[in-house]
């Protein structure tokens, strides 16, 4: 595991952005796609931002970008909490991917149906027992969660299935997602993480005992990629190391 730690935000960002950059070349030089799981959230939001406009958006060659998220809000894409609509708002949007590399989950199906697709989709890509993607892009709640693993849900837990629909109950709307066996695959994970409201839960997640079921963020442990997390002061204040 690889921990990285920046002064502030705004240099958290440049950080994501320039391992970004640097990882989708790397990997370009030894095949001819790049597939990135995106999230929600704040602190993907600036790097959206930062990746969109200049000296970034010319180093990235969009066309062999395939998009997937790793979770999402079961709203339309139009919603304000949709993590699609962020992504095409602050990147997608102003990039030249091809519409047909970039996969939103559908919130137009029923939820489970939603799930099967994106599984569907997902085994087309990356076959039953081949490499997954080439890296996944996290954020963690301050409540520890990570995709769409919550606290004390079940999904947490899941060791088959690489994606789920399910009820969350705390915040009254479903919720889709990739699971940690499919995850795990990838050949890299980047956690972004900032803010003083982080600081309890990542010292928790990164040095507590074992306790996914309080802390979720615990059972994403690649299982032969790198791990990596970026994060700002601010979150890093209780880290002991
Ligand atoms: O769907 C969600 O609940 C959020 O998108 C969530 O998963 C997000 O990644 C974290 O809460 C971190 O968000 P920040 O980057 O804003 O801290």
């Amino acid at each position: 595991m690889q921990l990285i730690i920046k002064k502030n935000p705004a240099d958290l960002a440049k950080a994501a952005a320039d391992f970004i950059v640097k990882r989708i070349k790397d990997t370009l030089k030894k095949q001819d796609r790049f597939t990135i799981a995106l999230s929600g959230g704040s602190t993907p939001k600036a790097l959206h931002e930062l990746l969109a406009k200049s000296p970034y958006v010319d180093q990235i060659p969009w066309l062999q970008l395939h998009v997937f998220w790793g979770d999402e809000r079961y709203v339309p894409i139009d919603d304000e909490q949709s993590n699609a609509g962020m992504a095409y708002d602050t990147l997608l949007g102003h990039v030249y991917t091809p519409e047909e590399q970039i996969h939103v989950w559908r919130t137009d199906l029923e939820p489970d149906a939603a799930a099967a697709d994106y599984d569907r989709i997902l085994h087309e890509y990356f076959g039953e027992s081949g490499p997954s993607f080439d890296l996944v892009l996290l954020g963690m709640g301050d409540d520890g969660h990570t995709l769409s693993l919550f606290p004390g849900t079940e999904v947490v837990h899941e060791k088959t299935a690489w994606t789920k629909a399910y009820f969350l109950t705390q915040q009254n709307m479903f919720r889709l997602t990739l699971t940690a066996p499919i995850t795990n695959r990838a050949s890299c994970v980047a956690f972004l993480v900032a803010g003083p409201k982080k600081a309890e839960p990542l010292k928790e997640v990164l040095e507590g005992a074992y306790n996914p079921d309080k802390y979720p963020s615990q059972v994403i442990k690649p299982v032969d990629g790198e791990l990596v997390w970026l994060v700002d002061e601010k979150a890093a204040a209780l880290l002991q190391n």
